[in-house]
């Protein structure tokens, strides 16, 4: 068997769609390779290399053919590559280059003309020659390459076309503009990229770090290893990811959360490269390289989900491929036919032809979702919403139900024992025995009646062996006295008969909207433990604003559904109780027909329901284990931050169509323009840049957006 390796090139210059489509079918006709992914806006080429019939060699060399620089693997060197990129200036460029060079032989060959008037035509002639020929040369290669007819293609057949119709000074307009409009389209694009990029700013370049003999030592930051210890001074910024283990400070983290509001740290807490050190003096032990900081991840992650692209952009791609040749068939027709035909005069339609060219170029129409959903993305991540790809965004903007699970979630997770009832013994005899069943449990519910027993310094009863759970039911464990369990009323109910009044008990409580579980030992029920989780602050404000967006709001609890309905009718929502782990997945998909759905957990009990739904919301915690499972994560445990990402996501499709609408609008007026003979070459071209700039510009707006309450 061949090894087939993951390949992932960082590639300067390629920074228009095209460009990227060039490269992804001049690499489909190279042996050995395959699942191409090409981003214009991340700038990279990945694909999976057999290793026995190409080399990287090979494959980097085509892209120099191209016209575009491969400087390296991406993930390496990411963080040096990053820094260069942010600092270069527009001007720098090779666009810019092209623009410089085709306006000075433009200007040159206006002021020749001015001097020398009978030259005219052979001066503009020469200046428009000349200065296509780098595009001309893009063109060829292109074609050469197989991707049929490039952007590069249609204006250099245009200008050509105009030179010989002795249109000269169009022509060398044509090509000015053209080389302005790529300039533009580079320097927006970049700026879609900074927006995320800029982030890796915020993490200093150097540290200082603790030495064995106590003192500092100013470091890079690339230099810090797992386990170092560093002193971070007030105003400073966090080095790299790490543990507090001295001192205490109020830390801005916004360039990680996007929540501006400082967060005490004490010793235990968990800092992030980037954030801000406000008043106190910390002492750090460094628990992730520079590379793999959590703001260096959420970057890497924002660059992955712009690769993949949204189902929109897929649609768009296919639309063009076969757009472009139709385009110049039908500049084709306009220049014959009418002559032909009608006996229309050769030189109009030729001319009309070569401008119908021209705007024909489908530079608006291609960027126009890519932009919009890159730029999504950025806005997202700067706020702590984290979305994967594009296909998650397009989803989360047309859900029609949101799920919320309710542990952790629309609660706070931290349950709180209020009441215990005892019907065997004393209450503390009923709390300790629940305890010794729950030692071990992960389980909120199991660790917070450990807790009021720890409080209550109460002695636990030997168990033996661990506790055996049942998900969604109980826990049940052997004690000296013979088997005990811990569980939910149904499950009590399930296993004995459980008397009158104990009932009319635990409806009360569960009216309370506590949580109500059973302890038994062997058939019989020896006490009642109650547990009250709050709902978090804003959980009624963020369902609030989400079904003002028009999205249905539901409650999934394997809780009870007297609770459930309790919890839920302060928070204003529907809630759908005792499901079982599988009902829940039933639940969800019945839910699913109706149209998308997303759900919201935590990304760690209840990853088979998140994977389940449309969108998976992961609210809170590690950033490493919810984006495994999740679509999406909040890295604020808010729930207005799911309406927040919902509204975002609306956001972005409306933004998509506002670009497709704008780019397929400009270019309908202009081919009818042109038809009736009002179009110049050059109108057309500046119809053309103009497009794309406005479909850039209109997506740059998502960059700054923020979700109104
Ligand atoms: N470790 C446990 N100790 C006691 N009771 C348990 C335990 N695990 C489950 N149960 C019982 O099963 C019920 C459902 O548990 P499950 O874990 O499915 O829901 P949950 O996570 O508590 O709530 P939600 O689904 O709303 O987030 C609990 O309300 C409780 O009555
Ligand atoms: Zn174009």
């Amino acid at each position: 068997m061949a090894a087939a390796s993951q390949l992932k090139l960082q590639i300067e210059g390629m920074d228009c769609a095209s460009c990227a489509l060039k490269i992804e079918t001049a690499m489909q006709r190279l042996p050995g390779v395959s699942d191409i992914n090409v981003s214009y806006q991340a700038g990279t080429l990945a694909l999976k290399v057999d290793e026995d019939r190409i080399s990287q060699r090979t494959i980097e060399d085509k892209v120099r053919s191209l016209g575009y620089r491969p400087v390296g693997s991406a993930p390496e060197a990411k963080l040096a590559l990053l820094r260069k990129r942010t600092t270069e200036p527009w001007w720098r460029g090779a666009k810019a280059r092209l623009v410089f060079v085709t306006g000075a032989l433009f200007a040159a060959a206006f002021v020749a003309a001015w001097v020398l008037p009978q030259w005219n035509a052979w001066l503009f002639s020469a200046a428009a020659l000349v200065s296509v020929v780098p595009f001309a040369r893009r063109a060829i290669a292109g074609a050469l390459q197989g991707s049929s007819f490039t952007i590069e293609t249609l204006m250099s057949v245009a200008a050509l076309g105009a030179v010989a119709i002795g249109e000269a000074e169009e022509a060398a307009v044509v090509i000015f503009l053209f080389a302005v409009g790529e300039l533009l389209e580079t320097i927006a694009a970049g700026r879609a990229r900074a927006g995320i990029e800029a982030l890796i700013d915020l993490v200093p370049r150097t540290a200082l770090r603790l030495t064995t003999s106590g003192g500092t030592e100013s470091v890079s930051v690339e230099a810090l290893a797992i386990d170092d210890r560093v002193v971070v001074r007030p105003g400073d910024r966090v080095p790299s990811d790490g543990i507090v283990e001295e001192g205490a400070s109020e830390v801005n983290e916004a360039p990680v959360t996007g929540e501006s509001v400082p967060v005490l740290k004490e010793a235990g807490a968990t800092v992030y490269a980037g954030s801000i050190n406000a008043n106190g003096e910390l002492r750090v032990r460094i628990t992730h390289v520079a590379a793999d900081n959590t703001i260096a991840r959420i970057i890497h992650m924002v660059e992955e989900a712009q690769e993949s692209k949204a189902p929109t952009a897929r649609m768009i791609d296919r639309f063009s491929r076969w757009y472009t040749p139709g385009a110049m068939a039908v500049a084709a027709l306009i220049m014959v036919l009418p002559p032909l035909a009608f006996g229309g005069e050769w030189m109009t339609w030729v001319y009309r032809g070569l401008a119908t060219l021209l705007i024909a170029c489908p530079c608006a129409l291609v960027i126009s979702t890519p932009a919009a959903i890159a730029s999504g993305l950025a806005a997202g991540a700067r706020q702590g919403l984290l979305i994967k790809g594009g296909a998650a965004l397009e989803t989360l903007g047309k859900v029609a139900t949101v799920a919320f699970d309710k542990t952790g979630t629309l609660t706070r997770g931290h349950p709180k024992v209020t009441d215990v009832v005892a019907i065997v013994g004393s209450e503390d005899d009923v709390l300790a025995k629940a305890a010794a069943v729950e030692r071990n449990v992960s389980h909120p519910l199991g660790v917070a009646i450990v807790a009021a027993a720890k409080e209550r310094a109460l002695e636990l009863p030997a168990t033996f062996g661990g506790g055996i759970a049942v998900p969604g039911k109980a826990v049940t464990a052997r004690l000296k006295s013979g088997f005990a369990s811990v569980g939910s009323p149904r499950h009590a109910a399930e296993e004995t008969d459980v008397p009158a009044d104990v009932r009319d008990r635990i409806e009360a409580l569960e009216g309370e909207g506590k949580t109500v579980v059973v302890l038994m030992a062997g058939k019989k029920v020896e006490g009642l433990i109650a547990l009250r989780d709050e709902p978090r602050d804003d959980a009624a404000e963020g369902v609030r604003r989400l079904k003002d967006r028009g999205v249905a709001v539901l409650m999934l609890s394997g809780d009870n559904q007297r609770t459930a309905n309790a919890i839920a009718g302060r928070l204003g929502l529907e809630a759908r109780g005792e499901l079982l782990p599988d009902a829940k997945l039933a639940e969800i998909g019945r839910l699913k027909e109706k149209g998308p759905i997303a759900m919201v957990g935590d990304g760690i009990n209840d990853a088979p329901a998140l994977a389940a739904a449309s969108v998976g919301i992961a609210m809170g915690g590690g950033t490493d284990v919810a984006l495994e499972t999740a679509d999406a994560a909040l890295l604020r445990d808010r729930v207005e931050g799911v309406a927040d990402l919902v509204a975002l996501s609306q956001a972005t499709l409306g933004n998509i169509w506002q670009n497709i609408a704008l780019a397929l609008g400009l270019k309908a007026v202009f081919l009818a323009t042109t038809l009736f003979g009002v179009t110049t070459l050059w109108m057309a071209i500046l119809a053309d840049t103009g497009a794309t700039v406005l479909v850039t510009a209109n997506a740059l707006r998502l960059l700054a957006y923020r979700p109104s309450k």
